[in-house]
């Protein structure tokens, strides 16, 4: 007979089943053998402090060593391998050289086990606990707007004559040029539900659709334009608003911060790139140091997740004011069936 748990309403419950959490789930992308898992590590660890409900998935290429998914699993990550995606053969200038690899992103679309998810670069911090997002509406596309003032952005007719979507009003788009840009998300962090059909025609749209420079997210723009829904900046903070648009910016209230400008990546900060020494960027860089040294955030197993029902007598009461105590440190918890007692 399995054990008599006593749950902490006091009520016997056979198995304590935990409320039930609906499939969702933030997910990261990680490729190479390089230090972009410290990235990931830090954000599990971020996740864990601002309290999740959810886990975090992250999505490796192959490339990525044994070493740095048994350290994402330590931290409590669920791995999945994903082939890489390519965009077709062209002559595109990328701004980055490595965007090329950025396009394998498209994989998460096939993550259907999961009815909605939040993708978040492996350079993000999530600062304050953001699940609310979850409940955003289904049938669109959340993400923050990017702006179009950093040299990165040299290539485009926006950069040439000074306009950003940040501030429309500042520079009118000249109407020789026709419409104005359609509004444009930063791809570092978006909300999105999986759906292989989507997937199916995300890839077969890429067939057929040139590289551009800056890859996948320019190709998500196109691809979401008609669906995309501006979130505020708070939900991702692209570093340059702080010296392009302050005008925009409440530091204290943001939420996630993307460490995407030049030189801002914290595990590989020297603070000799241009505006690495303002006071903020230093501030942000150590806030997200803090996180990735703090030894409490380790994940950690409980008696349960250990499986470790065999000290569980027959018929012996299972006090679980530690385990739901450990509930609310772990965040979430995947449950493991108990070995039948029988
Ligand atoms: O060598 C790399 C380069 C990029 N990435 C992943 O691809 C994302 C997008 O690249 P990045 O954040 O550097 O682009 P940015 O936001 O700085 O333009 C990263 O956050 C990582 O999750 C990676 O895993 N390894
Ligand atoms: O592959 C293209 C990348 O394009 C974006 O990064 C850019 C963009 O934000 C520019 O506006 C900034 O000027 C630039 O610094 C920054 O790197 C996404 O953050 C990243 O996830 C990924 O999609
Ligand atoms: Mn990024």
């Amino acid at each position: 007979m399995a054990p008599e748990i006593i749950s902490a309403s006091g009520k016997p419950s056979r198995f304590l089943k935990p409320a039930s959490l609906p499939n969702r789930a933030y997910v990261a992308f990680l490729a190479g053998n390089g230090d972009y898992v410290k990235g990931v590590v830090g954000l599990a660890r971020g996740l864990r402090k601002v309290k999740s409900a959810y886990p975090l998935v992250v999505a490796v290429l192959p490339d990525v060593p044994v070493e740095h998914r048994r350290e994402l699993e330590s931290q409590g990550c669920i791995v999945r391998e994903i082939e890489p995606v390519y965009p077709p053969e062209n002559q595109t200038q990328f701004a980055m050289a490595y965007y090329v690899i950025n396009y394998s992103k498209l994989r998460i679309w096939e993550f259907v086990e999961y009815s909605k998810m939040i993708y978040l670069d492996g350079d993000i911090q999530v600062y304050d606990n953001i699940d609310h997002l979850f409940e955003l509406p289904d049938g669109h596309f959340y993400a923050v707007m990017d702006c179009f003032c950093e040299k990165t952005w040299s290539h485009t007719p926006q950069y040439k004559i000074g306009y950003c979507q940040q501030c429309p009003e500042k520079v009118q788009w000249p109407a020789e040029l026709g419409q104005p840009p359609s509004l444009y998300f930063n791809a570092g962090m978006f909300v999105f539900e999986p759906s292989l059909s989507t997937y199916e025609d995300l890839l077969e749209t890429l067939r057929i659709t040139p590289a551009t420079p800056f890859a996948e997210q320019d190709f998500l723009n196109m691809y979401f334009r008609d669906v995309y829904k501006p979130i505020p900046l708070v939900y991702n903070l692209v570093l340059a608003m702080l010296w392009r648009h302050p005008e925009n910016v409440e530091l204290d209230k943001v939420k996630v911060v993307h460490y995407c400008a030049a030189g801002s990546k914290p595990w590989r900060y020297t603070g000799k790139e241009d505006n690495m020494q303002r006071e903020d960027i230093k501030m942000l860089v150590s806030k997200w140091w803090e996180i990735y040294n703090d030894k409490s955030l380790d994940y950690k197993k409980t008696r349960m997740m250990a499986n470790d029902y065999s000290s569980v007598l027959p018929g012996e009461q299972v006090n679980l004011e530690p385990f739901i105590a450990a509930l609310s440190e772990v965040g979430h918890v995947e449950f493991v069936r108990a070995p039948s007692a029988a």
